[in-house]
């Protein structure tokens, strides 16, 4: 028998129509349903047994259906919540998910969303259902809080720090990775917000569906749409297959938005369309797909600042912050750079496949007296050029470029064969256009695809020569790591040791 096949549910409306139109379909789905029609009668029948869900409508002749969630919340009671809401309700919808919904529909609802919400209800239920059926049908007895999945023991373990802030910050991802609240993780750069992210996904019952990072700074402007919801063949100039979107290929899974704030306007009210109606329609498609997506967003951006200076949509901003977390800048959790400096050193020397040498007590008092305005990231390119740079098997301060009183170099090297040209290492060099000869290729008949085909020939070139380490090619090419995830994605390139989408991989 399936998880699902042996739950019980209960619906709370007032509509006999709907009430029945629930039941029939979760009872086609091989649940047990029962049903009220009020607050009172709802109070009557979880006073009787457990459940595993509740459905309830807000609006309730007796008062609000938020009211239950909150009895449930108060108490040691396990059902997971699901609240209707009317149409376009922003603050009932969020707010439900403040008292600890698990999750929430819009009317008129979508029966493929309700037995979709329902099943992720199941699924996020920890304690495997087969033990729960076997309590006795009036016990209230809370479910043990089962610690999360190995990958989410992995996720947090990789979250190094033993700050308060730190240890504050992976209790609550535990506690939030299971419903379907969207997260919204701010900090500095370099803070760790991506590893939030992964780690809330790696500690939700959607740890073994996909988790795909998209940096929505990156993408160019007309090409976003249609890199979000997909496009069908033809539907713009270049498109020359069906593509799926982020949030089709996030499906099950979670979809990380970072750089949240450097979404332009009006993709940003497409998104919220999408968050609102959990559709997406691809470019040139007429049906809209339905998605199942928990949505993590992340900046590190003022986005408060951004909403009153009218560059950031206030409704988004209250849609996707439902849940906050802060990701500690390091200058404010010193004590644990000594712990980060060594499992940096740790993870570094594994992917290189080298011994990992000591830090010296002089080395270390050198890193901690550095300011890091770029956090971990920071950290880990002075530790990464330390070890390209040291001579014996003891970090000592001259391992990092000291000099005696310069400020170090936070990037590594160019490469010995990179153009340096005037501005700096890191810019973009134009590549001077070969002069025009007599066998010339006519001009393309499809410029997109032309254009695809020089830069993954490029971006090909780069990372061969860089032994496929992204973080180099990308210093080659005068990109980031993160636009170079994106256009390697896009391309669909294969780098060896790269596990998927805007996956980090051991080569960097
Ligand atoms: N607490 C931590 N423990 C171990 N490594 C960390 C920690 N925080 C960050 N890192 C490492 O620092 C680097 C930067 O982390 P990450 O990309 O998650 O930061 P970010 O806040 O998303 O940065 P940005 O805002 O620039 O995108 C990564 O290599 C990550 O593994």
């Amino acid at each position: 028998m399936s998880v699902a096949a042996s739950a019980s549910i209960l619906v709370v409306d007032d509509e006999p129509d709907l009430r029945t139109l629930y039941e029939l379909t979760l009872l086609r789905e091989g649940h047990a349903v029962t049903t009220a029609a009020d607050l009172a009668q709802a109070r009557e029948c979880l006073a009787q047994q457990r459940y595993d869900v509740l459905i309830t409508d807000m609006q309730l002749p007796d008062g609000l259906g938020l009211t239950l969630l909150r009895d449930i919340a108060d108490s040691p009671r396990t059902e997971k919540c699901i609240v209707i809401t009317a149409f376009g309700s922003a603050e009932n919808a969020v707010e439900s998910l403040k008292a600890g919904a698990f999750d929430y529909l819009t009317k008129p609802v979508d029966l493929r969303q309700l037995r979709s919400a329902v099943g992720s209800a199941l699924r996020s239920q920890r304690a495997p259902l087969a033990a729960a059926s076997e309590r006795p049908a009036t016990s209230n007895e809370p479910t043990r809080s089962a610690p999360p999945p190995p990958s989410g023991v992995r996720a947090l373990a990789r979250l190094v720090g033993q700050a308060p802030s730190i240890v504050q910050t992976k209790a609550r991802i535990e506690k939030v990775a299971t419903s379907m609240a969207p997260v919204l993780i701010l900090g500095e750069s370099g803070t760790g917000k991506e590893l939030v992210a992964r780690a809330v996904h790696e500690c939700s019952h959607r740890a073994s569906g996909p988790f795909v990072a998209v940096n929505c700074g990156a993408i160019p402007e007309n090409l976003i749409e249609a890199e979000f919801f997909g496009a069908r063949k033809g539907a713009y100039t270049g498109a020359s297959a069906d593509r799926e979107g982020y949030f089709q290929a996030a499906h099950g899974g979670t979809l990380f938005l970072d750089e949240i704030g450097d979404l332009p306007l009006s993709m940003q009210a497409k998104l919220l369309r999408a968050i609102q109606e959990r559709r997406v329609r691809s470019l040139g498609a007429v049906q809209e797909d339905v998605v199942d997506v928990r949505l993590v967003s992340a900046t590190h951006r003022d986005l408060p600042a951004l909403v009153q200076a009218g560059q950031f949509r206030q409704d988004l901003y209250y849609r996707l912050n439902v849940i906050g977390l802060r990701t500690p800048a390091l200058r404010d959790r010193p004590e644990d750079l000594p712990l980060l400096a060594q499992a940096l050193l740790e993870r570094l020397c594994a992917e290189a496949g080298q011994a990992v040498p000591e830090l010296s007590p002089a080395a270390l008092a050198w890193l901690q007296a550095r300011e890091l305005p770029g956090n971990v990231r920071e950290l880990e390119n002075l530790l990464q050029r330390a070890l390209a740079l040291a001579s014996g098997p003891v970090l000592q301060p001259a391992d990092f470029g000291e000099t005696g009183d310069t400020e170090p170099a936070t990037l590594p090297d160019p490469l010995p064969d990179a153009p340096v040209p005037a501005g700096g290492p890191y810019r973009f060099v134009p590549l001077t256009p070969p002069a025009a000869s007599a066998d010339e290729p006519a001009l393309p008949s499809d410029l997109q695809s032309y254009l695809d085909e020089q830069e993954r020939q490029v971006l090909l070139k780069a990372l061969q020569e860089c032994g496929y380490n992204r973080t180099a090619a990308a210093a080659r090419l005068g990109l980031n790591l993160r636009q170079i995830r994106y256009r390697i994605q896009r391309l669909g390139i294969v780098v060896p040791g790269a596990t998927g989408h805007g996956d980090t991989d051991a080569t960097d």
